[in-house]
């Protein structure tokens, strides 16, 4: 299968400030791929290159086709605009004739039907979260970026917004691309986990998405020990 995009030897200069060498990996289509790691690792930088809002220093982005996937990227504190309901959240980028039933099916699809008429504020954490990604997949993305996206929320409604996000995904097969610091939520989430250290993918793991609670936690410490073996420790 022909990978959606593949980073080949990407690095990432700030100034002096390496925030990426060496980075390698592919994305195929359909895969839920998750990026963990510690703090200043170098996650959202790799995020942000694939997205297309920064670009690289040194490497190759490639793409199927030749050209680069539709993103949307969907954030922890996604900037929902307070003085527009939940769908005109939704439908505010898209513009054409059909938006309107579009924005109603896509908030139905994240289970806010009933709230399309309410303000973020009027919204909890976890609905708020179901509003951030409607509005993303509204731009039918080619490949959906989430970066954190559920740091904010309690662990309960953190929880089942994994199963949430996890389902809507499959249904509606979509390539994802996850930043997650919390290695079980990837081992829950992802068909494959990359860690990524000091700017540079450095081990990956089969994730635990349609496995056990035990098969989960066996994955997330196996990723866990990686990420926590000090550096210049071969992995
Ligand atoms: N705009 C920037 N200017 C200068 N340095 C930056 C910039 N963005 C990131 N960096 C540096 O790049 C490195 C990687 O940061 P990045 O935010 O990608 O890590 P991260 O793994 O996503 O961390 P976190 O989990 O805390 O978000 C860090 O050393 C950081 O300080």
């Amino acid at each position: 299968m022909t990978p959606l995009i593949t980073l080949d030897r990407i690095g990432k200069q700030y100034g002096a400030n390496t925030a990426l060498h060496d980075v390698n990996f592919s994305i195929y289509p359909g895969e839920f791929v998750a990026l963990v790691g510690m703090s200043g690792g170098g996650k959202s930088t790799i995020l942000r290159l694939i997205a297309g809002l920064e670009a690289a220093s040194a490497g190759n982005l490639s793409y199927a086709g030749g050209q680069a996937p539709v993103t949307r990227v969907m954030f922890q504190n996604d900037r929902l605009l307070p003085w527009m309901t939940a769908i005109q959240n939704v439908s505010f980028h898209a513009r054409d004739a059909d938006t309107q039933s579009r924005a109603k099916q896509t908030l139905a699809a994240v289970g806010l039907a009933a709230f399309a008429n309410q303000y973020p504020n009027q919204l909890s954490g976890g609905q708020k979260q179901r509003l951030a990604l409607a509005r993303a997949l509204m731009a039918q993305p080619e490949l959906l970026l989430l970066d954190e996206p559920l740091g904010a929320l309690d662990a309960l409604t953190r929880r089942n917004m994994q199963d949430f996000i996890r389902q809507i995904v499959a249904e509606q097969h979509l390539t994802t691309l996850l930043i997650t610091h919390d290695v079980e939520e990837a081992a829950r989430m992802a068909d494959r986990i990359i860690v990524i250290k000091n700017g540079s993918n450095v081990y990956e793991a089969t994730g635990a998405k349609d496995g056990t609670a035990a098969q989960v936690a066996t994955v997330a410490q196996d990723v866990l020990q990686v990420i926590l073996q000090p550096s210049g420790q071969a992995v």
